[in-house]
This record gives structure tokens, sequence and C-alpha cells, in this order.
């Protein structure tokens, strides 16, 4: 069974200032059964890691190049979070995607040097309006997790998040049955792939508009086992409740 994961992505947002909420999330959260991951940005990483020390909340990056180092200006690699602190990195959001045209095979790329660097990947899918409205929902989830996925990970490496385009920052959240059909799905071609033992491990995130007053039902619905959390991550009054549903 897949530990439970509740992940925060501060996106392109906070300062130092911010190292102060960062503590309080993590005195929010400190008695949380689930794992707890703050993914702030590539600035505030270090000091994240120092200011989280001690607590149960665990650091993350937003991206990662694919290669360890060499002329990428602007670029930072697994090996470079990993030494600031982080022990985990969110790969391919669907941000990313659309702002600097990343596919599944950079994603897969980027995904492995993460993982070779001992980190956590948290390999973002999801379907777009148009794509839902298409009925192309699974196609575009199943061709996003195997192109994006590589072989040989292993469950405790990975992490999943499905998050459909058009839910995140919106409001707008799929029902209960649409979150559960995909997740299940996911699930099942997890365990096609890469077995019983490896595919059930993976923790299957969804993100999209996650509050703390949606957040309980959606961790009911069947192979949901945590969330990736924009906005609400921000707040420990937002994400401590979040946190404490999983
Ligand atoms: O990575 C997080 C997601 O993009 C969700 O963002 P949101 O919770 O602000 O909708």
């Amino acid at each position: 069974m897949a530990r439970k994961l509740a992940a925060g992505n501060w996106k392109m947002n906070g300062t130092r200032a911010a190292l102060a909420e960062l503590a309080a999330i993590a005195d929010a959260t400190k008695d949380a059964s689930a794992d707890i991951l703050i993914c702030p940005p590539a600035t505030l990483v270090s000091a994240a890691a120092e200011t989280v020390s001690g607590s149960k909340v665990a650091i993350g990056g937003q991206d990662c190049h694919a290669a360890n180092s060499g002329a990428h200006t602007g670029d930072l690699s697994a090996e470079m979070l990993k030494d600031a602190g982080a022990t985990a990195v969110i790969l391919g959001h669907s941000e990313r995607r659309t702002d600097h045209g990343e596919t599944d095979i950079i994603v897969r790329a980027k995904t492995e040097a993460a993982q070779a660097q001992g980190l956590v990947a948290v390999v973002c899918i999801g379907e777009t309006l148009d794509e839902r409205e298409a009925g192309d929902t699974l196609k575009v989830a199943g061709s996003q997790l195997a192109g994006s996925l590589p072989d040989g990970i292993i469950g405790e490496n990975t992490v999943v998040a499905y998050e459909p385009v058009w839910a995140i920052g919106t409001g707008k959240v799929p029902t209960l049955e649409q979150i559960g059909e995909v997740h299940d799905f996911l699930r099942a071609e997890l365990v096609a792939r890469f077995g019983d033992a490896i595919g059930n491990a993976i923790p299957l995130l969804y993100g999209g508009s996650v509050k703390p007053g949606n957040a309980a039902e959606i961790f009911g619905v069947s192979n949901v086992d945590g969330a990736l959390v924009g906005g609400a991550s921000l707040k420990a009054a937002d994400f401590g409740p979040i946190a404490a549903a999983l």
C-alpha cells in the first residue's frame, strides 16, 4: 500500500519572509500521520531545509535539469537541489509543460536524473479541459504516465500527481467519481507496468483546487493517497487542516 503524502507547491511565491509561515506549517503538521513535503521556490530551498530541520516536513524543488552540470544558464541540477537540502522534486508540472515546452521525454529524463541523485520524483500529469471534453482524459493520462516515468523505478522514489489542468488555481474540482476513475486507471497502469509491489507502493496524489473544505472527501476516493496543493499550501491555516485530513 502506498504511503500518504500531503505535498505543497509554492510555485513562484515566497521570499525569505515566507520562512516564518513555513515554520508555522511545520508546527501545524507535526501530528499529521501523512508524510509532509513543501516545495518552495529554488531560492528558498536551502533556508527552508534549515527552517524545518527536526520537523517532519521535507523540502523539495519544483524542477531540475536532466544533466548534472554544464552550460545551462538559469537551470538547476538534481545534485544542486540535493546539496541545498531537498529530498524531492516536482517534475512535469503542467505549468512547466506549458510555459517551457516540457515533453514527456524531457520529464522522463529529468525523473531519471532526480532519482539517480536519490531524490523522490513527484511526476505530474493531467488533461486540459479540451481533452476532457473530447473524452480523452484516460488516453492523455495514460500516455503522459507511460512517457514520463522511466523504467526501473522503485516505489519509494516515485510519486505521481494527477492534476487536471482545468482544476489548477480555478476553484473547479472534478467530481469524486471523475477523480476515482482516473486514479483507479493510473493504479492499474502502474501495476501493469511495474508489477504489484512497486505499482501499489507509488503514492497517487490528486492536485487542483484542494482546500481545507474539500480535502477529506477527496482523500476518501479510492487510490487517492494524498494531494499536491498549490495556493492552499502557502498558509499554515489552510495546509494544516488538509494534512490532518489524510
Ligand atoms: O501543484 C499544485 C497544483 O498546480 C494545484 O494548484 P492549486 O491548489 O492552487 O489549484
